[in-house]
């Protein structure tokens, strides 16, 4: 896998069609308000990256995106269409990639899951395997379980999953939240170059201020009790990024003063 991200994808111009539109999203749960009138849209293939204090409602918010609560009020929409329930072309990528592998599957056989779900033919699927496979750095893996291979790959794992499944967006709860740092920079890194191929619209969801700056193309905070939006940055940091350059950017520092401030206001 390269080092450098490549993604070269800029913000989306404003006007432009949303892909996915959150407008006046209200939710209860359990007879208690957690998500309040939440309004935002993403691009065809933007990145934006969703942060803000623990239970303000981040994967709340990725699961109305996904389908899979529907709002109290307002509405969800995807490509125009009411987001009723999850969609083939809309998938999830979970931090705990553990229980998202089937442990009894191979590597291969994990994206040949996925693969059947969207019925390619049996004989279309050995080469498809290995191509994703290579194409997330697992090339030598295929005939590995789950238990064998360390976090980082198991994560690999589940966004090549993922990606068999040709998404339109993909929707990332904390992905990389139980690795370690250089783990997580490679994935990073490796996440942006998929994406300059897939041209995957993102959400992102990460405790990580520098990890959203580094990533989005727009960054979004969400204020608690209930679950709304308190802060919206553009991030115009060049692409590709890099590991070294972008995060000593004066730029990048000052984006991260400005989210790390709207955190700690929003906890007191
Ligand atoms: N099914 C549910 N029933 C009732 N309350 C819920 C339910 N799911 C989540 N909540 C509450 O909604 C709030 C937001 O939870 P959510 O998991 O979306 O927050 P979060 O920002 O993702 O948190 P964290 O950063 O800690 O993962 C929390 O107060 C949580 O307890």
């Amino acid at each position: 896998m390269t080092i450098a991200a490549v993604r070269t994808t800029t913000a989306p111009v404003t006007g432009e069609k949303a892909q996915i539109a959150f407008s006046n999203v209200t939710l209860d749960l359990g007879g208690k308000r957690i998500i309040e009138d939440l309004s935002f849209d993403v691009k065809p293939s933007e990145f934006l990256c969703v942060i803000g204090a623990s239970g303000c409602g981040k994967t709340t918010a990725l699961r109305l995106a996904a389908g899979l609560y529907q709002p109290t009020s307002g509405q969800v929409n995807f490509d125009g269409a009411v987001m009723r329930e999850p969609r083939r072309d809309v998938a999830i990528v979970f931090q705990d990639y553990g229980k998202a592998l089937l442990p009894w599957r191979t590597a291969a056989g994990n994206v040949s899951l996925a693969l059947e779900t969207i019925g390619m033919p049996a004989a279309q699927r050995p080469a498809r395997i290995d191509a994703l496979l290579k194409k997330v750095g697992l090339p030598n893996h295929a005939g590995k379980y789950p238990a064998e291979m360390s976090g980082g790959m198991q994560q690999r794992l589940q966004i090549a999953r993922c990606l068999a499944q040709e998404p339109k967006a993909l929707l990332m709860d904390e992905p990389f939240g139980a690795l370690d740092a250089m783990t997580r920079q490679g994935l990073q890194d490796e996440v942006l170059t998929l994406l300059e191929s897939s041209k995957a619209t993102v959400i992102f969801v990460t405790h990580d201020l520098e990890e959203a700056i580094y990533l989005g193309d727009r960054v979004i905070g969400l204020l608690p009790h209930p679950g709304r939006i308190g802060i919206e940055l553009p991030i115009d940091l060049p692409r590709p990024r890099d590991q070294l350059t972008t995060r000593e950017n004066p730029e990048f520092l000052r984006l991260r003063r400005e989210l790390f401030d709207f955190i700690k206001a929003s906890e007191s």
